[in-house]
């Protein structure tokens, strides 16, 4: 990592580290500087436009909470919501699946994932870490370190980074991209592990958890969420997890009270400015970029998350429409009901979620065929057309 580009109002200090790694050619000492962020306290000075992306940000939630309240079904349309969460987070990480196949995976939390590929298995664990911590949440529990191992050790779970620091904060050292291999080429390099990274992880927990003022929590969000990326407390997974945790620090804050936002996308979207503005924060102090953007990436994500339920919601009135229309019974509409969170279903699924006969569940889905509100996609896998 270079030195020359953090600035002296950088919130935080360079420390050298040296070192060995192995490499294919054996191993190669390094020296590089390391950055260590001061601990949050007061909320930077920050320009009328951040302002106003701080206060966009929290309408476009509360505006998304309010239809979340309001949802029939909000176990049922959280569904795809999260999956396309866990796709995309993944996606940034270079972990990837088409979309399509996420939302056909017949998958419920805690369910084996070992005879599946290892890129579907680290999506399928993010969907098992998010379950949990909305639980927790929901539970009433707080967010603590202990709740943040349990996550990334979910989200590890079975994976290449299943190993002995799997839920623990970090032993080794760890670099951001670093795609020549060269360490002294790291875009960039979190502290060293060791006791001060345990309190500087736990002073960012009980940082967090002081913040009760509603009205700030918005700006709370990015700045943990910049300190945590800066800590880096993992091996692996800092980044999903990091972004799990904005929306549980929503829910456990009551900006949001079902799990409908799903930010990832959108970060995707602007991978390398997100990386800059953080950077921009360790560099130079830039608060106001990293603010700004973090809220552009909130208040955006929440709009297109409204326009998404809204959608579902839309398509479910649809289905409920045409079925009464045409007089069909209760097995029809259960299963009508059930695609609008499912996109994807196949028989066998079907059958588990809805305890009606193998003919009674043939005729309903061929009356949902005759209606055109699902499609036969032929190895016993029906999609919803709507
Ligand atoms: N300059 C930076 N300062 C702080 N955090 C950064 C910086 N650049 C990237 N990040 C964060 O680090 C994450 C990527 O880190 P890394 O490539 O080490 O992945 P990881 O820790 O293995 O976890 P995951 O695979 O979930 O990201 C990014 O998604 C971003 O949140």
């Amino acid at each position: 990592m270079r030195s020359d580009i953090f600035t002296n109002t950088a919130p935080g200090t360079l420390r050298t580290l040296s070192g060995e790694y192995q490499s294919r050619y054996g191993l190669i000492s390094y020296e590089t500087p390391s950055f260590i962020p001061n601990r949050l306290s007061d909320y930077p000075a920050l320009t009328m436009r951040t302002m106003g992306a701080v206060n966009r940000a929290s309408m476009a939630v509360a505006r998304l909470s309010e239809l979340g309240e309001r949802l029939p079904n909000p176990d049922l349309i959280r569904r795809p919501i999260m999956r396309r969460e866990a796709q995309s987070t993944s996606a940034l990480e270079g972990t990837y699946e088409r979309l399509e196949t996420v939302l056909a995976q017949d998958y419920e939390p805690g369910t084996n994932t070992s005879g599946l590929n290892e890129s579907m298995r680290e999506i399928l664990n993010y969907i098992d870490a998010a379950d949990c911590g909305i639980r927790s949440i929901r539970d009433g529990r707080p967010i603590t370190i202990s709740l943040i191992r349990e996550l990334q050790q979910l989200l590890v779970h079975n994976t290449v980074s299943d190993n002995p620091q799997a839920g623990e904060i970090r032993n080794s050292q760890v670099f951001i991209g670093s795609p020549t291999r060269k360490i002294e080429d790291a875009r960039f390099v979190p502290m060293p592990p060791g006791h001060d990274l345990n309190i500087a992880v736990q002073h960012l927990i009980d940082w967090w958890n002081s913040r009760t003022e509603p009205g700030l929590a918005m700006l709370d969000m990015a700045m943990f969420h910049y300190q945590f990326e800066t800590l880096h407390p993992f091996t692996d997974g800092n980044g999903r997890i990091g972004r799990l945790l904005i929306l549980l620090q929503m829910m456990s804050r009551g900006l949001l009270h079902q799990p409908l936002l799903s930010v990832s996308s959108w970060f995707e979207q602007q991978r390398s400015e997100y990386q800059d503005a953080l950077f921009g924060v360790s560099t130079r102090g830039d608060w106001d970029t990293w603010v700004l953007m973090f809220c552009q990436g909130v208040e955006e994500s929440s709009e297109d998350a409204l326009m998404r339920t809204s959608r579902l919601l839309f398509v479910r009135e649809q289905y409920r429409k045409l079925i009464t229309d045409h007089a069909y019974g209760n097995t029809v509409m259960e299963t009508g009901m059930l695609f609008i969170g499912h996109p994807f279903l196949t028989v066998e699924q079907l059958q588990r979620y809805i305890h009606k006969s193998p003919t009674a569940l043939r005729n309903a889905l061929k009356r949902l065929e005759s209606l055109q509100l699902i499609e036969n996609m032929g190895m016993n896998t029906l999609r919803q057309m709507c």
